[in-house]
């Protein structure tokens, strides 16, 4: 089995809500918004590990803790056995470099009053890729590798469309040789046709450059094409994880049952998003007890309410957190 190189061990993440006038009077505790719960995962190295679930489930949150623009509130976040939190001065900067992160929107992550050439330089003199004379050819390079011309390199963000501005946020996340790179909704603003194909280069540089991705998303489809194994989440925690093939063709959570009956069909004209389960997404500020999916799971019985279910294994590398068939003794992960 290939080695774990980035690991969430129990992360929570709180968002503290604004405390109103009123509740301070009454004496109303604060209250937040829990994000994360507990999230344990592993990311190992050369793998795409899909992460996928409704909007709010904590994706991008977990995605902002595996590269520190979060801190965690609780459990660790680790690189290389490391605890990420604990990295400081050459060190941290060691991380940030090998660690990277590109975003959804490229217009917020590009200068616009910058060129791609000073985008790309900027990016190599910071973490002094190359020498300073290499730096024309090392672009040149760049452009290549996201199958961008050449003469890309002096034109300005705007000038190109988001398919084209999505290539640039990956030569840029290149240029610094990382290992991981993690990847939120990266084609989710794009058009059907541009979303395959930025994936399929996606897909190719992984391949090439031995890259580790986390590719955050909410569509199946693109998720089953790209990743090796897949992660879902539900209310801020991990339900069940699985090599891609298993997770579609076997799933063990009732939640991800819901989820892959939900997803919109094959039809790539077809953009529909149904509702996962039946009933409300309950709210994270105060997400009920036990299970978290059990007020909305067909087969919830007593023992759901009352004890939160931890992952067990269910087949080859095959996780989930469900109380239904999960063996009560084995130990929690
Ligand atoms: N900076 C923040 N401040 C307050 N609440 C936040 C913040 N970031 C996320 N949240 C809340 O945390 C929860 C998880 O959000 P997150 O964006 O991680 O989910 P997601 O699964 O990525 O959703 P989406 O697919 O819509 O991006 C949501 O309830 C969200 O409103």
């Amino acid at each position: 089995m290939t080695e774990a190189i980035l690991t969430a061990e129990g992360v929570s993440k709180d968002f503290p809500l604004p405390r109103s006038l009123s509740d301070r009077l009454a004496g109303r505790p604060a209250r937040a918004v829990h994000a994360l719960s507990g999230v344990t995962l592993e990311v190992r190295r050369g793998e795409t590990l899909g992460i996928v679930g409704e909007s709010g489930c904590g994706k991008s949150t977990l995605a902002r803790c595996l590269v520190r623009l979060h801190e965690v509130d609780g459990g660790r976040v680790t690189y290389g056995g490391t605890d990420v939190a604990t990295l400081t001065g050459a060190e941290r900067r060691a991380f940030n470099r090998r660690v990277q992160m590109i975003f959804q929107d490229p217009y917020g992550s590009l200068n616009p009053r910058m060129t791609v050439r000073q985008i790309l330089a900027e990016a190599l003199s910071v973490h002094r890729m190359v020498p300073t004379a290499r730096i024309p050819d090392r672009i040149a390079e760049l452009l290549a590798l996201v199958r961008l011309p050449s003469d890309a390199a002096d034109r300005h963000p705007h000038a190109f469309s988001g398919g084209q501005r999505q290539r640039i946020g990956i030569a840029r996340a290149l240029s610094v040789e990382p290992e991981v790179l993690v990847a939120d909704e990266l084609v989710s603003a794009l058009d059907v046709s541009v979303q395959a194909q930025v994936v399929n280069l996606l897909l190719e540089l992984q391949e090439r450059l031995r890259l580790t991705v986390v590719f955050v998303a909410h569509d199946l489809r693109l998720v089953r094409h790209i990743s090796h194994r897949v992660a879902v989440m539900y209310l801020g925690k991990v339900v069940e994880v699985a090599p891609t093939a298993t997770l579609f063709d076997d799933p063990r959570h009732p939640y991800t049952q819901a989820l892959l009956h939900a997803a919109p069909s094959l039809d790539p004209g077809s953009r529909s998003r149904r509702a996962a389960a039946r009933g409300e997404l309950p709210s994270p500020i105060a997400p009920p007890p036990g299970c978290p999916f059990n007020t909305r799971c067909p087969h919830a019985f007593d023992r759901c309410p009352a004890e939160v279910p931890f992952l067990t294994s269910r087949g080859p590398d095959h996780v989930a957190a469900c109380h239904l068939a999960a063996p009560r003794f084995e130990s929690a992960r």
